[in-house]
């Protein structure tokens, strides 16, 4: 809000300290492209970025007079960690700039216990071969629940949704493979070393396995974790990952007690869905045949698509219910709240909840609905991270509610 007017439609951007706002925070920082690069004055940037203009534009507002280009930019550090390539469009680049600039990221460590980027390198786990699974990452030493075991830095961020603003997908391979030959050379060899299907590009193909979506000023991108990524996937995983769109840091968390030995597990997919829906998101977006214990319990996967099914029930049955008492809706969420935990779901109720806070608004319940949004609000700050997306829309949601009159 403290942007100059002509800048504003480039930097929409919620820069990461909030509490001691730098320079770079309250002035957007310029459009930067392959013409406009300024060695004196890169930003965060450590070469000129490499950018193509989108083919066909038709997409783009036609108020726009710019040309839409996207560029790969590469910062050899941020916050004097890790290295950064970036494939997206000059608007967000400037956004990310300033968040990409800031070293005072004390506000979230502690959020997160003040447990820093470099804290947990107290390793308590380590890299091995998991049959049937490639690598994957297994507990040396009882990690509790609750306990962060990775804090990590993306080293490759690309924009998502390329294709329909008129991009070729050769054009964003081009500015992918010079993302990646930008990289030190620290970096390129994790990216390289990382799973992937040996189909096409590779580091197309190493994004396509391995990256995690990423919010980017609203806008969904990929990103790649290199350490993070080496975690299998299972339908009822012991932890799971936050993440922080101001700073892009991801951390993985506890979600259970680990015992040493015990492979380190994170979902890839929403918890609540059911093995049939599972299975062809994990084949059809992440290529692979699930064989995490879940799926490898023909008994256990019925007994549990029998509880996820009833959740969706229970939501359905709310949706449609109008007129319920209170006292019936208190049912349903307990019930809901039961099965959840039975079927180690919690890192998902905040959005049961916050569906359910809408049906009670559909019925006039305000009281119900605000304690709803309350409950929202506390649960997806701990378990998607104080700024991730999802917190951001049950903070929106929770101040409309909490403003509405009673009728
Ligand atoms: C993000 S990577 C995980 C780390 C990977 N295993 C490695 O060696 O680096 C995703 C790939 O791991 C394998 N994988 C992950 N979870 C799996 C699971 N539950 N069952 C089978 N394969 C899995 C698949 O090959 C998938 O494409």
């Amino acid at each position: 809000k403290n942007f100059p007017a002509q800048l504003k439609e480039h930097c929409s951007n919620n820069p990461a300290g909030p509490l001691r706002p730098l320079a770079h925070h309250t002035t957007c920082p310029p459009l930067v492209d392959d013409d406009t690069f300024v060695p004196s004055n890169p930003g965060p940037w450590s070469y000129p970025p490499t950018c193509v203009i989108a083919a066909s534009r038709t997409n783009w507002a036609p108020s726009s007079k710019k040309e839409k280009k996207l560029c790969a930019y590469t910062a050899s550090s941020i916050r004097g960690g890790s290295a950064l390539s970036v494939i997206t469009t000059t608007e967000i680049a400037a956004s990310m700039s300033a968040m990409l600039l800031d070293p005072d990221i004390a506000w979230l460590e502690k959020q997160r216990g003040g447990v820093s980027l470099t804290d947990f390198r107290a390793e308590a786990h380590k890299v091995q071969r998991i049959t049937g699974k490639g690598l994957g990452v297994v507990a040396t030493e009882k990690i509790r629940r609750g306990q962060v075991v990775m804090v990590e830095q993306p080293v490759m961020v690309q924009l998502a949704d390329w294709e329909p603003l008129g991009w070729k997908k050769s054009e964003v391979v081009r500015l992918l493979r010079e993302g990646a030959a930008k990289l030190p050379p620290r970096e390129r060899k994790r990216l390289f070393q990382m799973a992937h299907r040996g189909m096409g590009d590779i580091v197309d193909d190493v994004v396509r396995t391995n990256a995690y979506q990423a919010f980017v000023d609203g806008v969904e991108h990929s990103a790649l974790y290199p350490e993070v990524a080496r975690i299998n996937h299972a339908c009822k995983p012991n932890c799971i990952i936050r993440h922080s769109s101001t700073t892009l840091i991801m951390e993985v968390v506890a979600y259970t007690d680990i015992s040493p030995g015990e492979e380190l597990s994170v979902s890839y997919v929403p918890l609540n869905l059911v093995s049939d829906q599972r299975s062809s998101m994990l084949k059809g977006q992440w290529g692979f045949n699930c064989t995490c214990p879940l799926c490898s319990d023909a008994k256990a996967s019925t007994a549990s698509d029998d509880n996820r099914n009833r959740v969706a029930d229970i939501l359905k049955m709310l949706g449609g219910g109008s007129g319920l008492s209170s006292g019936a809706l208190r049912a349903a969420v307990a019930e809901m709240e039961d099965l959840v935990a039975e079927e180690g779901m919690a890192a998902q109720i905040g959005d049961l909840y916050g569906i359910v806070a809408d049906v009670c608004l559909t019925m006039g319940n305000l009281g119900m609905a605000r304690e709803l949004a309350e409950q929202t609000l506390d649960v997806q700050r701990w378990y998607a991270g104080v700024d991730n997306e999802r917190t951001t829309k049950a903070l929106e949601f929770w101040q409309e509610v909490n403003e509405m009159k009673p009728v």
